[in-house]
């Protein structure tokens, strides 16, 4: 679905240029969702925002490719990657607020998102957004859509940026660590939506996280990054079990016990 190779991305500072990933690699299968962790810094968002032609202006990406459906997305045109973003790729981003047109009542963002790849009449947008809105379980999807973002809750904007990302049933879908803004009640809800999203298809899934029990419950596949470089990847099962890397046994041996495991028992028992 997705293959990254020799993907390097610099940024231009004062000091000169800074290289933020250095030449990384990795696949996507079809139908699998694949989670990419590494600590704060790691290049992970870099990665994503390099993928998508998101970077800001000054961060360039200097090598590498990244094809998707039968071209290399480093080098398409900016009428074809917008045609991919939120056509062929729907992206969650970290904040719903950042994502959503604060000025804009919401139905009238879902009409850009269809109005950018197809020709729809209003009644027909209407009731697609209603028909999303209501697969991310938004109650009262009516009356969201007459509404704005700053009228919702974080985890129901989120739930509003996962059905305009979903809008055009996009065979990838890259998510940038979509919990982290979000109050801890609402992280399981929200990435339990996403995944019922990419669930039981042919749909692949890229999510951004730090929090490896995440890759964990959702992820089949994983990517481990450090210092802008791919340090491991492989099946979850392979590399939790038997992580090949130091970094990533240092990683997994920062992962506190669960509260039912024998190890917690005896701390808290000690
Ligand atoms: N806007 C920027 N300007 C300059 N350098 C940047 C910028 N954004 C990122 N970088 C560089 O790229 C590196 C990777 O950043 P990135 O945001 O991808 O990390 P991350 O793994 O996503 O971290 P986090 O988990 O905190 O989001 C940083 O250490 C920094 O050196």
């Amino acid at each position: 679905m997705l293959t990254v190779s020799g993907l390097t991305t610099e940024f231009r500072t004062r000091k000169g240029p800074v290289r933020a990933i250095d030449g990384i690699g990795f696949e996507v299968p079809t139908g699998v969702a694949v989670g990419v962790v590494g600590e704060t810094g790691s290049g992970k968002s870099v990665t994503i925002r390099s993928v998508l032609g998101l970077l800001p202006g000054y961060g360039r990406v200097i090598g590498g490719r990244a094809e998707f459906e039968g071209h290399d997305l480093i080098t398409a045109s900016r009428k074809r990657l917008r045609h991919v973003r939120g056509n062929r790729i729907g992206f969650v981003a970290q904040n719903p607020f950042g994502a959503l047109n604060p000025v804009l009542r919401i139905e009238k963002q879902f009409a850009n998102v269809v109005r950018a790849h197809r020709r729809m009449g209003r009644a027909e947008v209407r009731d697609l957004a209603l028909r999303r809105l209501e697969s991310v379980q938004v109650p009262s999807p009516e009356r969201v859509l007459r509404g704005y973002a700053h009228e919702l809750s974080g985890g129901m904007a989120q739930r509003v940026v996962i059905a305009l990302a979903m809008l055009h049933d996009p065979p990838l879908v890259i998510a940038d660590e979509p919990t982290t803004a979000l109050d801890v009640t609402v992280q399981r809800q929200i990435l339990d939506l996403i995944a019922a999203q990419v669930a039981g298809g042919d749909r692949s899934l890229l999510l951004v996280t730090h929090d490896l029990g995440v890759v964990a419950q959702y992820c089949a596949r994983v990517v481990v990054m450090r210092s802008g470089e791919v340090v491991e990847q492989g099946a979850v099962a392979d590399v939790f079990t038997d992580p090949q890397h130091p970094y990533t046994r240092k990683l997994l041996a920062a992962v506190p016990p669960a509260p039912w495991s024998a190890s917690a028992r005896v701390e808290v028992t000690r």
